[in-house]
């Protein structure tokens, strides 16, 4: 499937910038508030990348997916905050996302980015320095590093590491844009960004709270993450 075109033209130079505060959603994380407004809010308070992870208990299935996915995608494309299809290749071509998150449980990297071509972000999940350098000769933009906390976002997370493999990724030279992901809230993002993170994803402390605090929680991350840069 080739899909729709991109609609954003990502410049590698932007992918740490945008990386800063990085939104993984979906429907399930949203404790039964509508995810559009839950991502318009946290677009209005500066969110600089989105992920649709529609995943988990209740996960939309079919025609309603797609058509979630559509309509966050919209929201991203009005304040020009590109978006990112979580695992589902096929999904990400047939919306003309602007990129793919896939893990080592997923289809490799390599085969990824034959099938999405050299404009859309690629993002690969890495739990080792073998890992890490693997998935940037495969055509990584991007390594999700996590999980960094404890988190309850994700059922078949592997074991918590703490800041430590972010730095040691750092320390062996390997400069690819990194995020980190799992468990991270406000106080602890400039601990991770510190660590050598250029930003920080997050489900459950954007997601969790109630949505009239959403804006407000979203932009006392960029005041952390600023900080810490
Ligand atoms: C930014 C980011 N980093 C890591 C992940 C986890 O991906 P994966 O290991 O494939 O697990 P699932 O999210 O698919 O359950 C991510 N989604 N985003
Ligand atoms: C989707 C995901 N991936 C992880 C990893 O370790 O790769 S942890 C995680 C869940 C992150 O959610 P929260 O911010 O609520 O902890
Ligand atoms: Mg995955």
């Amino acid at each position: 499937m080739t899909g729709a075109a991109a609609g954003l033209r990502i410049q590698p130079e932007r992918v740490r910038e945008l990386l800063r505060m990085y939104l993984v959603v979906g429907s399930p994380n949203c404790r039964g508030a509508d995810p559009l407004h839950i991502v318009e809010e946290a677009l209005a308070g500066g969110v600089t990348l989105v992920q649709f992870r529609e995943k988990g208990p209740g996960a939309l299935t079919g025609e309603a997916r797609f058509a979630l996915a559509l309509r966050l995608q919209d929201a991203c494309r009005r304040k020009g905050v590109p978006f990112i299809v979580n695992d589902d290749v096929d999904l990400a071509l047939r919306i003309g996302a602007d990129g793919v998150h896939i893990g080592q449980e997923d289809e490799s990297a390599g085969e990824v980015r034959a099938r999405i071509g050299g404009r859309r972000l690629l993002g690969v999940s890495a739990h080792t320095p073998e890992e890490a350098r693997r998935a940037v000769e495969q055509g990584a933009d991007y390594l999700g590093i996590g999980p960094i906390y404890p988190t309850a976002s994700k059922a078949d997370a592997r074991p918590v590491q703490g800041t430590r493999l972010l730095s040691e990724l750092r320390s062996l030279g390997i400069g690819v844009p990194m995020v980190g992901i799992g468990g991270i809230t406000a106080a602890r993002a400039g601990d991770v960004v510190r660590a050598g993170a250029d930003g920080v994803a997050v489900i459950s402390a954007v997601t969790g709270v109630p949505a009239g605090e959403v804006r407000t929680g979203v932009k006392g991350f960029l005041t952390k993450i600023r900080e810490a840069l």
